[in-house]
């Protein structure tokens, strides 16, 4: 194989290799579930990236963690309090930030962006820490958004030599050429402080008394007295940290691309609302025990899902060991990526994949077809390092989408035409766009403001 050129024509399968590294890219379903399913002891680990991990000391995110006691201890942990069950207990938390949402935007609607911002990260903030977080101005926003910063650099793969080399990051500082660990010092310090303060502030607040259910406090609590509580509270305060970290940029960016998607289809937004109307009526807002009896909203949830996914490359995965796999050698240690783009937009799945067309969810009857692929086949990624916050992700879209729909109209601002411009990155967001928002009537607001 020759370094950077591809090296198969076999369509689903892809791979190449540059400097010294193998790529193979997973362009079918069959290939992911092949890999990431069937052969899931050995296709579950991360690629080495010595800067953002070993140098920034960014090991302690679940996502980077290679394969191994560690990972499962964080990942055991993680599930406990996110998984099909327990996503449950934030219903109620998820649907007062929905309906507090709909009303800032509709104060302020053009900087509905910036609304789903924060409320994501009340949300997440809350759920994770039981701290109030309103700002983005606020201190630990404002630490965390300079940690991004030095990930956005450091977590890209190839971006420093080391990365390539890990044997370099043993130069000492002050040699030439070692700029590279100057800065992942800088960084260290603040992913230190990132990670730390809000869990230093979330164990104040808990042993003043002061504190309102969360992750943190029921992971600590859960802490059995003869264990080594050093260690315990640092799984806590790592599992708290990925929530936020990974779950709210995710999120935001599903919210936003639910309303490019309405302002684009007034169609279909208008059979959504009708949906709700029936279903709901004119005396409440729409609740979670409403979904079973709202299948096109649903439907729309998951077509947003699919029309753009939010991670069109899922995040790498690696190989702990040498494999074979449709003819191809896969040495250990290659980067294997799961192409959720191109399986997202499979024609034999979804027929004409680039419309935006819930419908493909339901049977003749109106009802979720059980026989639609689900784009949860690659949406929230793969195999053992799938999505574990993919439940309390699709109830917070459900839940911002299902009150957007009953209390506002959606519509592009006059004169101007909406398309679907996407600014790819690991999490793909709409470009930015403007839309605008009117409420439906004053009972739908109100029905709000009682929240
Ligand atoms: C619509 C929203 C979301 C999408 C599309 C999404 C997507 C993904 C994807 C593609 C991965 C990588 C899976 C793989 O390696 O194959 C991932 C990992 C992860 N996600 Fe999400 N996610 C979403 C929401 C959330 C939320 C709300 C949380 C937390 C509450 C969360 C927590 C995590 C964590 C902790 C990992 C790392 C898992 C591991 O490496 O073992 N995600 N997510």
């Amino acid at each position: 194989m020759v370094d950077g050129s591809l090296s198969s024509d076999v369509g689903d399968v892809v791979s190449f290799e540059s400097l010294g590294v193998t790529t193979v890219v997973l362009n079918s379903l069959q290939a992911t579930h092949d890999l990431f399913d069937k052969r899931s002891t050995i296709y579950s680990d991360r690629p080495r990236m010595p800067m953002i991990t070993e140098l920034c000391g960014w090991t302690q995110s679940l996502g980077l963690m290679h394969y191994g006691e560690s990972w499962r201890r964080h990942r055991r942990e993680f599930h406990q309090l996110m998984n099909y069950k327990e996503v449950v207990n934030y219903q109620p938390l998820q649907l007062k930030e929905a309906r507090a949402l709909v009303l800032k935007i509709l104060q302020d609607p053009e900087e509905f962006p910036v609304h789903i911002r924060r409320t994501q990260t009340a949300v997440i903030f809350k759920v994770a820490y039981g701290i109030d977080v309103r700002d983005e101005n606020n201190k630990f926003m404002l630490k965390i958004k300079e940690a991004l910063e030095g990930f956005a650099e450091a977590g890209v793969p190839g971006t420093f030599l080391v990365d390539r080399l890990p044997i370099l990051k043993y130069v000492p500082d002050w040699f030439p050429g070692a700029a590279f660990k100057r800065k992942a010092k800088i960084w260290r310090k603040q992913a230190e402080e990132m990670w730390g303060a809000p869990f230093e502030e979330a164990k104040k607040l808990i042993s003043q008394g002061m504190h309102s259910q969360s992750m943190t406090e029921t992971m600590l609590s859960r802490i059995p007295e003869e264990s080594e509580r050093g260690f315990e509270e640092e799984v806590v305060r790592n599992v708290a940290g990925i929530a936020y970290l990974a779950g709210a940029d995710t999120t935001i960016s599903a919210m936003e691309t639910f309303i490019l998607a309405m302002a684009m289809h007034p169609d279909l937004q208008k059979r959504a609302q009708q949906e709700i109307d029936s279903v709901v009526g004119p005396n409440r807002l729409p609740e979670f025990a409403d979904f079973e009896q709202l299948p096109f909203v649903v439907a729309v949830c998951r077509e947003v899902l699919r029309w753009q996914p939010i991670t069109p490359l899922g995040i790498v995965h690696s190989n702990t060991e040498a494999d074979e796999y449709r003819g191809y050698h896969i040495p250990k240690g290659s980067m294997v990526i799961g192409n959720t783009w191109a399986i997202l937009r499979d024609e034999k799945a979804y027929p004409e994949p680039e419309v935006f067309k819930p419908d493909r969810f339901l049977d003749k009857d109106g009802k979720l077809d059980p026989n639609a692929q689900h784009p949860n086949v690659a949406a929230f990624g793969y195999g053992r390092r799938i999505c574990p916050g993919r439940w309390f992700g699709e109830q917070s879209l459900l839940s911002m989408a299902a009150t957007a729909l009953a209390v506002c109209d959606i519509q592009p601002v006059k004169g101007e035409k909406l398309e679907a411009n996407m600014l790819h990155g690991i999490v793909t967001h709409p470009a930015p766009f403007r839309c605008s928002f009117r409420e439906r009537s004053a009972n739908a607001r109100l029905l709000a403001q009682e929240e």
